[in-house]
């Protein structure tokens, strides 16, 4: 593989629009002939079994697109890109990041900013606004530079994942997590290892721009406590969106999934709830403070490397089919505005966050029954607070033997009373919730 530390800035000064147009034809050829290709064979197909990897169809399938993609570009000659150039770019091998600037025009949607070798991988990046696209290959020929291999599939939204191909999704051993409101999630684990978490989004019929546009705002979000998606690949017939598998399960399954119904210690309770107040109020700070999360519950919520909370799974209602919140799979954390007006908004988000406090302190589902009628957790608590006080509440459902915890449980029931307030008028903003969650634990008690 050559350096491909390439000297190309003053090719880029006197060529600079010959490759921005290069590179648009080169984008919208490569587009049309992966939309053709996939109108053809209709890509990925679930099996019976649900799987969707190691098929030697599909991936002879995908060979077939790489080739007649690859076809295209070099019918159309958009390989050659520096032709005619009265000074040969020259190779150095002095680089230490091999990073070559093309800063083309990146004003300009879907014109790429900035070429360099993928961290740890052979493929090259191609950053342009919505993300990063790859190519295999990068070679200078006397006074010609080739980019072989486009790879126009999946787009790479930053973080620490390494760069890897729909073909090595679709090679690799992949096995069902869940269908939830907006498709089914795989867990996918790549020929090194590398596992990701990959939902194919139920059909949709969302324009490209829109779905790119929402990623774009996927790619703002950089929070500690806030999984955002790291790549996404979008044809006519499949939309895939991919993050890391989060290895320790989500709260939901901290909380629910232990056959000896133990529960996490009440410190790590504290610190996810402290965790997804954070990630929380964050995203409600993003795009002029208009984002809405949407989806908040236990199990879009993981544990971050430091172990507190980490919310996931938001903003999947702008680009995926559109959902009525009330069929969403949210049974429980709906506000119960959103069931009468259909809108998601950061005041039903405090909502759903003082569902997910209340799961946390009782160890309860919110829609597990409670006595003779089986009255839903959430309902039960709402109501019996206001009949016989929080202390009623803690002692029936979630009993402690230490003086602290019972403490820091009150408190935590006291602001999740007020999210659960059923004018949304009422509820706090989530930068206050924040505040008062992170004054509820008593650190010193714990070390
Ligand atoms: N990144 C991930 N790592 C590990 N498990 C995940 C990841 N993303 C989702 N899961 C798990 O996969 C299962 C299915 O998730 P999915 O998001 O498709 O549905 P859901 O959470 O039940 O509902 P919704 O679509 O409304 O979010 C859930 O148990 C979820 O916790």
């Amino acid at each position: 593989m050559l350096n491909p530390k390439l000297h190309v800035r003053e090719i880029q000064k006197k060529h600079k629009n010959e490759f921005a147009g290069w590179f648009k034809e080169c984008i919208r050829t490569a587009n049309n002939a992966k939309q053709s290709i996939h109108a053809e064979l209709g890509m990925i197909a679930e099996d019976s079994t649900g799987s969707i990897g190691a098929q030697t169809k599909m991936s002879q399938n995908y060979d077939n697109w790489e080739r007649l993609v690859e076809a295209v570009l070099q019918r159309e000659q958009y390989w050659q890109m520096a032709h005619d150039h009265s000074r040969s770019p020259s190779i150095s091998s002095t680089s230490s990041d091999f990073r070559s600037s093309f800063n083309l025009s990146s004003s300009t949607d879907n014109v790429p900013a900035d070429i360099w070798r993928a961290e740890g991988s052979s493929l090259y990046e191609l950053n342009y606004q919505q993300g990063t696209a790859y190519f295999k290959d990068v070679q200078l020929n006397k006074n010609k530079i080739f980019f072989k291999n486009f790879i126009p599939n999946l787009v790479f939204l930053g973080g620490n994942i390494r760069a890897f191909e729909v073909g090595d999704i679709l090679r690799s051993p992949s096995e069902v997590l869940g269908t939830g409101t907006f498709g089914t999630t795989y867990k996918v684990t790549l020929d090194d290892g590398t596992t990701i978490a990959l939902k194919k989004l139920k059909e949709t019929s969302t324009e490209q721009r829109k779905f790119e546009q929402q990623m774009k705002v996927f790619r703002s979000l950089k929070h500690k406590n806030v999984a955002a998606p790291k790549a996404y690949y979008f044809s006519r017939n499949m939309k895939l969106v991919i993050h890391d598998y989060q290895i320790q399960g989500s709260v939901s399954e901290l909380l629910h999934g232990n056959i000896a119904k133990k529960l996490p210690k009440w410190e790590t309770r504290l610190r996810i709830a402290i965790g997804a107040a954070r990630g929380i109020a964050y995203i409600h700070t993003k795009l002029d403070g208009k984002l809405v999360h949407g989806n908040i519950k236990a199990s879009n919520t993981f544990l971050n490397s430091q172990q507190y909370g980490c919310v996931s799974e938001f903003g999947l209602g702008e680009v995926a089919v559109a959902v009525e919140p009330f069929l969403m799979h949210n049974a429980g954390y709906l506000a119960p505005e959103c069931t009468v007006n259909g809108k998601l908004s950061q005041a039903s988000d405090v909502y759903s966050f003082g569902v997910l406090l209340l799961e946390l302190i009782t160890g309860m589902s919110p829609i597990e029954g409670i006595g003779v009628n089986k009255v839903p957790m959430v309902t039960w608590v709402i109501h019996t607070v206001k009949d016989k006080g929080y202390l009623f509440v803690l002692n029936k459902l979630a009993p402690s033997s230490s003086l602290n915890a019972n403490v820091e449980k009150e408190d935590m029931l006291l602001v999740a009373m007020s999210c659960l307030a059923e004018n949304p008028k009422y509820r706090p903003d989530m930068t206050n919730v924040l505040q008062r969650v992170e004054n509820i634990p008593n650190w010193k008690k714990y070390i």
